[in-house]
């Protein structure tokens, strides 16, 4: 991924570069951001101790503030080591003006307030953190932290509700790095949503840890510059983690017996690492025992996904192979078995692959080449049943996490959406773009069939077909084109000439 954003890191100085302003610094730049930083204290450190702290002048941060103002805006802002309660004074003042100037400005606090190596970092009194909290929009301690912050000895879910007793925050990560279990899990919990979402990775032997808390936050304030959602953001921060430190591990003995960060960054995560469970929102469908039916890729090419049976008469007949019966308005349940039973016997007449969306259990009835389902139908829908029946099965995807949800049940495709704006739904998510579309396509690195779709017109196809999709998805550049037969033509043209290359 390459789209450069511009983050700001308000921090301390660790000289031997494990922790601190200068950390994060080499992690946005592992990750092609361009990281700018606020010096809060300089620190004598390493990975054995702090020796001595001297904050900076609250007026000197007040400046840096300022001279980095002409230099950037910043997308994200992350905060870790505050030194006192003079400098989250200033700190205060400047997220309050930033965010005038920009309300998309997104604030990660880190509230660091020891070394891991031992050592007290901050004097800064609970309420100047209480007001620090309120201005930001995720808050991601580790326990030690949250426990502190909280005068509680509990864990998981239930720290975190004492977390939001005390402290105003919109979203918490409550990092498990200390939590002294067998497997480190990371909670995020989001005020907007529904239960906890849980990253879950094996604890690694690697023995010096200091600085894994400043690499994470900061790699994750980068995947939320990205646009990437809180789950998102929150995964690819503990692949990236995970990643390093397994790199660490390995070279352990190559490099003798130094920190672990001397060992180098990993870079973009680039495919699934680790598991992730939700709490409360639909869950994880269970692994089935085999893959879904595989569907013919070269018919796949150019997919129409269309709102009634005279649309699909009309495509098939065109010669188009793939075809969508996407019925939004079906109330009579006679009409609507009429419906899909008469797209089944089209989709033989033609030799097409006919997908059926949402009504699952009518297209086994009848026969159905496949259904398409979206995510929210993974809780309900039997999935036992589809597979038992021998339909192919396509799955709507908006996110790593869905895909990753997706492809636990090995479906017959994927798709990847929405790509630009829709007039054809509304949309929960945010547009992909490009570029997301490209790291999602390098994520599923051809496990799957993909089929992108939102807002494909003509101009867009080709770039669309670039990012290495096995396919397009349209509705409106076609049901709504002045002269359907042409813009059908126009599209077989680019996608023929895309595959032949
Ligand atoms: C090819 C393709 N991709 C995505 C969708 C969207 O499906 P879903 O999330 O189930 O939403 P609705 O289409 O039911 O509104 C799709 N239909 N086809
Ligand atoms: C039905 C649908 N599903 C989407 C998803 O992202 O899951 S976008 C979409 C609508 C696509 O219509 P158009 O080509 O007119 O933009
Ligand atoms: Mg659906």
């Amino acid at each position: 991924m390459n789209n450069e954003t511009v983050i700001w890191t308000i921090g301390g100085l660790d000289p031997s570069n494990g922790a601190g302003i200068s950390r994060d610094l080499a992690v946005f730049q592992n990750l092609q951001q361009r990281g700018y930083s606020l010096c809060t204290a300089v620190t004598a450190q390493n990975h054995m101790g702090v020796s001595c702290v001297q904050p900076v002048k609250a007026d000197v941060l007040n400046q840096q503030f300022q001279a980095l103002l002409e230099l950037s805006s910043p997308s994200v802002i992350k905060i870790s080591m505050i030194a006192d309660d003079a400098q989250a004074t200033v700190i205060a003042h400047w997220l309050e003006k930033l965010r005038q100037q920009n309300p998309q400005l997104f604030v990660v606090y880190d509230p660091v307030l020891s070394a891991s190596a031992g050592g007290q970092l901050s004097t800064l009194s609970g309420d100047a953190i209480a007001a620090l909290c309120a201005n930001c929009d995720l808050l991601c301690p580790n326990y030690h932290e949250a426990q502190a912050l909280t005068e509680s000895q509990k864990g998981g879910v239930e720290l975190i509700h004492e977390l939001n007793q005390k402290l105003d925050a919109r979203a918490v990560v409550l990092k498990g790095g200390h939590s002294g279990c067998e497997a480190v899990e990371d909670l995020l919990w989001q005020h907007n949503r529904a239960g906890t979402f849980s990253v879950k990775a094996s604890r690694l032997a690697v023995s010096k840890t200091h600085g894994t808390g400043c690499t994470f936050a900061a790699a994750l304030s980068v995947f939320v510059a990205q646009n990437f959602e809180l789950e998102d953001a929150l995964y690819l921060a503990k692949c990236y983690v995970f990643e390093a430190l397994q790199q660490a591990e390995n070279n352990v003995r190559s490099a003798g017996n130094g920190p672990w960060h001397t060992l180098g960054l990993p870079g973009w995560p680039k495919h699934r690492q680790l598991d992730f469970a939700f709490s409360e929102q639909a869950g994880l469908p269970a692994e089935l025992a085999a893959p879904f039916p595989s569907i013919d890729r070269e018919k796949f090419r150019f997919y129409p996904v269309l709102d009634s049976i005279d649309w699909v008469r009309w495509a098939l007949g065109q010669g188009v192979k793939t075809v969508q019966l996407r019925l939004k308005d079906a109330s009579d349940e006679q009409q609507l078995r009429q419906h899909i039973r008469t797209a089944v016997k089209l989709g033989r007449r033609y030799d097409a692959q006919v997908f059926i969306n949402d009504y699952w259990a009518l297209a086994i009835e009848e026969g159905a080449y496949g259904v398409h389902l979206g995510q929210e139908d993974l809780a309900s829908a039997d999935l036992n049943a589809i597979a038992a029946a021998g339909l192919r099965l396509g799955l709507s995807t908006h996110s790593i996490v869905e895909i990753e949800r997706a492809c636990r049940v090995q479906p017959s495709y994927i798709a990847l959406g929405h790509i630009f704006p829709t007039q054809t739904k509304d949309m929960p998510s945010q547009p992909q773009g490009l570029t997301k579309l490209g790291f999602y396509q390098q994520w599923l690195a051809d496990r799957f069939p993909t089929v992108a779709i939102g807002g494909i017109s003509l101009q867009r196809a080709k770039p669309v077909l670039a990012q290495g999709v096995s396919s397009i998805a349209v509705v409106t550049a076609l049901t709504k084109a002045s002269k359907p037969g042409e813009a059908l033509q126009q599209f077989n043209g680019v996608v023929n000439e895309h595959f032949s290359q």
